[in-house]
């Protein structure tokens, strides 16, 4: 029996007013159980696009998302259950700063998920531990690193137990110096817990490291997809050999 991709995507366009951020005839992928799919490219191609069409943060212009075989772009389905699925990951850690790293995990659980206390105490201190941060539970967001607040934000996620998360440039408001640790956490989440993984990122080596696929996207389309050796060691188009090497003189 073949498996059942866990997302499929079928010709999906995306316009803000006349700007078409996703192009006519659309984008069209599968991602299935246990991929780490990673998704490069410049500013403005339409990859956070991409992301937020296939859990319609944003709603696409045209075509099909289905999330294990059902179609979520139906209007007539509840999004926010499939929603509780779909984790994500964003660039700024979206925490309420009002709340402990404790209660901002429990929150969740308790609004959406409507665990038990004795549940939702378990479940803040499983993840915890998971992202190497049991000490600060009690601590406020503002008194962390831009690195831990990540790892909270990691933590809440994986809380909510969702079938695959998304990560929408996790790193990219990080000092360098604390990248390391939010990437080793999203390792792990792959060798220890494997999870289903969509990340867009520009970080190459964790990218030739992890990625099982990676999708190339320029001005809205996608340009090549391939394992990361094709993708990395030997790029035959010439749109990503000039990306490659803007991103390496970057870095
Ligand atoms: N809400 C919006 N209204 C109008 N235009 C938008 C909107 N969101 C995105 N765009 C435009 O769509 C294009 C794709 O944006 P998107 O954020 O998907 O790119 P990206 O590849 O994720 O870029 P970055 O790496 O800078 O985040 C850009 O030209 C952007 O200006």
């Amino acid at each position: 029996m073949t498996e059942q991709p866990l997302i499929e995507v079928r010709n999906l366009t995306k316009k803000f007013k006349d700007f078409e951020a996703i192009k006519t005839p659309g984008v069209s992928l599968k991602i299935m159980p246990k991929e780490v799919l990673v998704i490069i490219g410049s500013s403005g191609s339409g990859k956070s696009t991409l992301l937020r069409c296939m859990n319609r943060l944003i709603e696409p212009t045209s075509g099909q998302v289905f999330f294990d075989g059902v179609e979520i772009t139906d209007k007539e389905i509840n999004i926010d259950d499939v929603r509780k699925n779909i984790g994500m990951v964003f660039q700024a850690f979206n925490l309420f700063l009002h709340l402990t790293v404790g209660e901002n995990i429990a929150l969740p659980l308790k609004k959406v998920l409507r665990l038990s206390e004795d549940d939702i105490e378990k479940r803040v201190k499983d993840n915890l531990r998971a992202v190497n941060l049991s000490e600060k539970e009690d601590s406020y967001p503002g008194e962390l690193s831009g690195g831990q607040q990540q790892r909270v934000a990691i933590a809440r996620v994986l809380a909510m137990r969702p079938k695959l998360i998304f990560f929408d440039e996790p790193t990219s408001a990080l000092d360098p110096e604390l990248t390391g640790e939010v990437l080793s956490v999203m390792k792990k989440l792959v060798t220890d817990f494997h999870y289903t993984l969509v990340i867009v990122t520009h970080e190459i080596p964790f990218a030739k490291e992890m990625a099982t696929r990676v999708i190339f996207m320029d001005e809205g389309e996608i340009i090549y997809r391939g394992p990361p050796g094709d993708v990395f060691e030997n790029p035959s188009n010439e749109r990503l050999k000039k990306f490659l090497s803007k991103i390496l003189e970057m870095h």
